[in-house]
């Protein structure tokens, strides 16, 4: 497979005088001689003409095709018993189109897995492909390494998706200003020197070739998922991208248990084992999310636009399956509709077709009022069509209007359903039937410690339930304080208030001001914000980057005007005092 070739270089020629006033030499002299040898260089270097494969020096071929015994090849043995999910092997060669004349040219040649998930109702099948071992296994070792080494650098922004703390560190972006932060630039060139010519050698020329319209990668981050962090990125469409490529950086079944999986929203989830360096290479209409169950995992992941100016032409993709009628494509379109009542109109579309998964999304939109006041009745009549349809997300938010009718009972056997088929907040809601002995459950609370802390990998309510739960005994258990901390700095971690204001009261008695810090800044009330300030004016070490945030929290909030926070911009400015920092004084 080629890269395509947008410009070709034209070779001047090497002419002799017309009105020579010499006759030429009867041998070329070695200065031509070296630029005839030049040109067919240059010439056959860009045209790939493997019989001079000779002249341009040795071709390096990494041959990764993968045997039965490798991981991706038992989960497609295994996908072809799946009702959702189907995947087969080719053998595929990469030429990375660029030469060089000292050194050896490379060829990677690999198997490809190309799967798809089917979907229900539409005929729609969302393709994606795996790249097993497309990044050698040094390359991940020495990205993850050096994000290792700088644990507090990475971005806490909200997630789209979840809306808990990010945990990810943008290498490049488009459109992130976090991408040209001056604090972090050594790093993220560092980790720029790995990832460019994987892009440009491997990733670019796989993904130009299958999806002709793609353009430049215009997003490219690190997510991490640790123990006491982030466990999950739940099921959800990378709207925004264009062509989505993950990269693991450890090995399933080995570093961690679960890892990235496909779905279709029924409950069914197929994890695909990915082992490091294995890639995987998707569009939007891939439902997909992460789980990491057990162990820690970080991934590379990217985001193609379909243009090299990363502009995007979003509002086009999808359009014609939509207008012929494919819900699968309508639900897309509505997620990424300009205005709300263009959403309402695709929405409704496809659920009228019976798709699940839109029905959910047109009973949230009754619910929230995207046209019109919400009509929670209406939006149930919708939800319950999905659930019916297979949507376990549904019986969520159907128990949810349950508990709202007074009927806990009704609410609580939704719950779960919902919960059963993996459904995180339906979870933490029958979770919350046993602590308190309600909706027809006796108070159980091992029962309600499981349940929580079986939500604990995707909600901060139940992060911080489970450190709750975990502090006291049960009549079948002692407390566990090592499980009661694990969950209580999970918690605080992926942003849960009380739980980052209990998480520093040890660290505020101790004195450890330089741990308080950074956790002042997360709080972000006008409080930590202020106390922040007094401690760094006190001479506290506070690292660079939570210094440069500090900051830059406070410009933005002056910027909307807040008044305290410009004073306090003003002190965080100024020189520090050198007194050290009281506990009592704080
Ligand atoms: O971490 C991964 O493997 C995938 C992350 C993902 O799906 C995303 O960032 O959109
Ligand atoms: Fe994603």
């Amino acid at each position: 497979m080629r890269p395509k070739q947008t410009t070709r270089t034209q070779v001047p020629c090497p002419g002799i005088p017309s009105k020579s006033p010499h006759p030429p030499p009867p041998f070329m002299l070695p200065w031509q001689l070296v630029l005839v040898v030049l040109i067919l260089l240059i010439v056959f270097g860009l045209f790939g003409l493997s019989g001079f494969s000779g002249l341009l020096g040795p071709v390096d071929v990494r041959d990764v095709r993968i045997g039965p015994g490798h991981a991706i090849a038992q989960w497609m043995h295994n996908a072809s018993f799946s009702s959702f999910v189907v995947a087969q092997s080719q053998t595929v060669e990469l030429h990375p189109g660029t030469w060089a004349i000292w050194g050896a040219r490379k060829k990677w040649m690999g198997t490809v897995v190309s799967g798809s998930v089917k979907w229900p109702v539409s005929g729609w099948k969302a393709k994606f492909h795996l790249l097993p071992s497309l990044i050698r296994n040094q390359e991940a070792a020495a990205m993850k390494q050096l994000l290792v080494d700088a644990p507090d650098e990475f971005d806490e922004d909200t997630d789209g998706v979840d809306k808990m703390v990010t945990y990810e560190f943008i290498i490049s972006s488009a459109g992130a200003r976090k991408a040209h932060d001056p604090v972090r630039e050594a790093l993220r060139q560092r980790l720029r020197d790995i990832t460019e010519p994987i892009i440009r050698d491997r990733i670019q020329p796989f993904v130009w070739e299958r999806y002709p319209k793609a353009g430049a990668v215009c997003h490219s981050m690190i997510r991490r998922y640790l123990l006491h962090e982030r466990r999950s990125h739940d099921t959800h469409w990378d709207i925004p991208s264009y062509v989505s490529v993950v990269v693991s950086l450890d090995a399933a079944g080995h570093d961690f248990h679960g890892g990235f999986f496909v779905t279709t929203g029924n409950g069914e989830k197929s994890f695909i084992p990915l082992q490091r360096g294995d890639t995987v290479v998707h569009q939007s209409d891939l439902l997909h999310g992460v789980h990491v169950k057990q162990g820690e995992r970080w991934s590379w992941a990217m985001w193609f636009q379909d243009s090299r100016d990363c502009s995007s032409q979003s509002s086009d993709w999808w359009k014609r399956e939509a207008e012929n009628g494919d819900p699968v494509a309508q639900t897309l379109r509505a997620m990424r509709a300009a205005t709300p009542e263009e959403s309402w109109t695709w929405l409704e579309t496809a659920a009228n077709s019976g798709f699940p998964r839109a029905q959910l999304y047109f009973g949230k939109a009754i619910e929230d009022g995207l046209r019109g006041q919400p009509n929670h009745e209406q939006a149930a009549q919708w939800y319950e069509k999905s659930r019916q349809g297979g949507e376990v997300d549904s019986c969520y938010y159907l128990g949810l209007v349950e508990k709202r009718r007074g009927n806990i009972t009704g609410a609580m056997q939704l719950f779960r359903q919902g919960a059963t088929s993996g459904e995180p907040n339906a979870m933490g809601q029958l979770a919350i039937g046993y602590q308190n002995g309600t909706g027809g459950l006796p108070q159980d609370l091992d029962l309600a410690t499981e349940w929580f802390e079986r939500a604990a990998d995707f909600t901060v309510e139940a992060m911080y339930q489970s450190y709750v739960l975990y502090s006291e005994p049960t009549q079948t258990r002692d407390r566990d304080q090592t499980k009661a901390q694990l969950h209580l700095e999970r918690a605080a971690r992926m942003g849960h208030e009380s739980a980052m204001k209990k998480f520093i009261e040890p660290l505020a008695r101790a004195g450890r001001w330089e741990a308080v810090a950074p956790w002042l800044l997360r709080i972000e009330s006008k409080a930590a914000l202020s106390q922040l300030v007094k401690l760094h004016q006190r001479g506290v070490q506070i690292n660079a980057f939570t210094l440069f945030r500090a900051e830059q929290v406070l410009r933005d909030l002056a910027e909307q005007g807040f008044e305290d926070a410009r004073g306090l911009l003003r002190q965080l400015l100024s020189s520090r005092e050198a007194a050290p920092a009281k506990m009592s004084e704080l």
